[in-house]
């Protein structure tokens, strides 16, 4: 697993931003047989300074999203795709409005389907149909979950509904006017839906994280720490500012430091 420190997030976005492109540039020069790149997405505060990267990267022309395909990580359950407060909405407003994505290659979990079951069902069929997701990017909950694959989540898990932590529920009540407005159940990936990825990404800023930090890579892999998971994956990256390596021991932090100075993205 690499660690790559930034001084904030601003420069965690634009250090993120650059592996995408350098992902999807590279995925496309040596490909012949028409296979889309595939990107799993978040959503949250974290991602939104590599959202305004990428944004800016394709104005300038320096990629096209044309060839990509997208799975988001998770919807609340019960907002319609135009619900403002909707993950649906967060992604158009945030990133797909502003590039050229074709709307089929968007896929994003209905939160309002009856059959909750079918629909992760055939969330997870058309992640493989695409070919498997190439890149995933994530973020990470304060108690350390990834999208929402909250504390004791199974650490093999697929797309499901899952009921949100009271934990959860507070902190995202941040994005509603009012704490009630907070659905308590959303559809999301799985660990091991993520963990079958040819790599993650995970994007962790702010003192918040700093505790969810230290437990994902400095103790075991737990299932009350969702996100230490990716200590089993064989292509991870975190990439997380100062103010997130509050808890971890000087000489983690002198490591990556001095191991990622000057390195490839
Ligand atoms: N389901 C999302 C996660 O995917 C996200 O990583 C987390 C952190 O969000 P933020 O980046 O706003 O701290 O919030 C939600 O719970």
């Amino acid at each position: 697993m690499r660690l790559i420190i930034k001084n904030n997030s601003s420069e965690v976005g634009e250090y993120v931003s650059q592996v995408i492109k350098k992902r999807i540039l590279d995925y496309f020069k040596n490909r012949t047989d028409g296979r889309p790149f595939v990107l799993g997405l978040p959503t949250g505060s974290s991602p939104l300074p590599v959202y305004k990267k990428l944004i800016e990267m394709y104005q300038r022309k320096e990629i096209s999203f044309e060839n990509v395909v997208t799975f988001n990580m998770d919807e609340y359950c019960g907002l319609e795709a135009e619900h403002p407060f909707s993950y649906h909405y967060f992604m158009w407003e945030n990133f797909f409005k502003h590039i050229n994505i074709k709307k089929e290659n968007v896929h994003i979990l209905d939160g309002t389907a009856k059959d909750h079951e079918k629909e992760c069902a055939q969330y997870e069929e058309e992640i493989q149909k695409a070919g498997g997701i190439d890149l995933f990017l994530g973020g990470m909950g304060v108690d350390g979950h990834i999208a929402f694959n909250e504390p004791c989540s199974s650490l093999s898990s697929r797309t499901r509904i899952k009921t949100l932590t009271r934990d959860t529920i507070i902190v995202n009540s941040r994005f509603f006017d009012n704490i009630n407005q907070v659905p308590t159940r959303a559809l999301t990936v799985g660990v091991g839906t993520i963990m079958d990825s040819r790599e993650v990404v995970l994007i962790v800023t702010g003192h918040s994280k700093a505790l969810a930090l230290y437990k994902t890579i400095e103790e075991g892999v737990s299932h009350m720490w969702t996100a230490s998971a990716i200590q089993m994956h064989k292509k991870a990256m975190i990439v997380c500012d100062d103010d997130a390596t509050d808890e971890l021991k000087v000489k983690t932090v002198k490591y990556f430091k001095e191991v990622e100075t000057n390195s490839e993205y």
